[in-house]
C-alpha cells in the first residue's frame, strides 16, 4: 500500500546572507520501506531519528531530497492538487499529546466534524450529515452521541485519545499515522486504547504506520517493524523475528535495555488477547 523508496530528506543549506548557508540536516538518508494494505507496520528510533520527517514527507508536507513515495501504486510527488487532497483524506493521524491536539476551544462534536468539512466535496455530507457521523464515530471509540457538545477539558487522558481516533477516522481513511498514540497514557488506559485500534483495524480493514519509542508497544501491535537511527533504517523484518534475532547492534543494544523483552509478562499482557 505504501512504498518508500531511497528517500532522503536534508534541512537547511539555503543561502543566508551573502556568504552563508544554514547548516545541512540529513533528516533521512536513503531510506527505503513498505507498508502491506491490512497490516501494522511500526517504526521505532529515539528522539531526533527522523520518525516525523518521515510521516511529514508521506503527507507531502514536506517534499523529498530524494527517492519516492508511492501510495497504492501512484507516486505522490506527482500528484495534482486533487490528487494530494484524496490522499490526505485516505490518511488519518493520531497525534502523541491527546491534551495538546484537541483544541479546548472547540466542542467534541466541531472537532470530529472539522476533517469533514475541509474535505465537504469528496465526502457530500451536509451538516447533519457530519453531525450524524460523529455521532456515529463517536460510539464506534467507546464514547456515546451525548459527549457531542461538551469539550476537551472534561475527558480524562484515555477519552481524549478516543476522540482523537474518532476525529482521525472522520474522512473515511483507509490509512492510519498512528504517532505515539498512547506514550501520554498511563499504563492500564494504554492498553484499554490500543485494543480499541486492534479492533478498528479489523472492523474497518484499516493498515497502520505505527511510531513509537516504546519497545514494549511495538512489540504488542505491530506485524512488522523498522528501526531508525540517526535517519537511517538500520533494520526492517517482522516484529516476533526482530526481537528474537536481531540482525544489527542497534536492535541488539534496543532490546537489551527493553525493562521485560517477554511479552507474556509485559504491562499489556499476551500480543492482543482474544
Ligand atoms: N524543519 C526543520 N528544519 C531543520 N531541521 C529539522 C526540521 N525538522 C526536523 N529537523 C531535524 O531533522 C532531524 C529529524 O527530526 P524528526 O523531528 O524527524 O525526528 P523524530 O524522530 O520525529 O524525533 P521526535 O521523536 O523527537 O519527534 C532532527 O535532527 C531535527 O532537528
Amino acid at each position: 500500500m505504501l512504498e518508500v523508496e531511497g528517500v532522503s530528506k536534508i534541512y537547511g543549506g539555503e543561502r543566508r546572507g551573502f556568504f552563508g548557508r544554514a547548516p545541512q540536516v540529513h533528516a533521512l538518508s536513503d531510506v527505503s520501506l513498505s507498508v502491506r494494505r491490512g497490516e501494522s507496520f511500526g517504526l521505532v528510533g529515539e528522539s531526533g531519528s527522523g520518525k516525523t520527517t518521515l510521516t511529514r514527507c508521506l503527507l507531502r508536507l514536506e517534499e523529498v531530497s530524494a527517492g519516492t513515495i508511492r501510495f497504492d501504486g501512484d507516486d505522490i510527488g506527482r500528484l495534482s492538487a486533487a490528487g494530494l487532497r484524496a490522499l490526505r483524506a485516505r490518511v488519518g493521524i493520531v497525534f502523541q499529546d491527546p491534551y495538546a491536539s484537541l483544541n479546548p476551544r472547540m466542542s467534541i462534536a466541531d472537532i470530529v466534524c472539522e476533517p469533514m468539512e475541509i474535505h465537504r466535496a469528496r465526502l457530500g455530507l451536509d451538516g447533519r450529515g457530519r453531525r450524524d457521523r460523529a455521532a456515529e464515530l463517536l460510539e464506534r471509540v467507546g464514547l456515546g452521541p451525548q459527549h457531542l457538545g461538551r469539550f476537551p477539558h472534561e475527558f480524562s487522558g484515555g477519552q481524549r485519545q478516543r476522540i482523537g481516533i474518532a476525529r482521525a477516522l472522520a474522512t473515511g481513511p483507509d490509512f492510519l499515522i498512528l504517532d505515539e498514540p498512547t506514550s501520554a497514557l498511563d499504563v492500564s488506559v494504554q492498553a484499554q486504547v490500543l485494543n480499541l485500534l486492534h479492533d478498528l483495524q479489523a472492523q474497518l480493514g484499516l493498515t497502520y504506520f505505527f511510531i513509537s519509542h516504546d519497545l514494549g508497544v511495538i512489540r504488542y501491535v505491530c506485524d512488522r517493524v523498522a528501526l531508525i537511527y540517526r535517519g537511517r533504517l538500520v533494520e526492517v523484518g517482522a516484529t516476533e523475528a526482530v526481537f528474537q534475532n536481531p540482525a544489527s547492534d542497534y536492535a541488539r543494544s534496543l532490546i537489551a535495555a527493553m525493562p521485560d523483552p517477554d511479552p507474556d509478562r509485559s504491562p499489556f499482557g499476551p500480543r492482543f488477547p482474544g
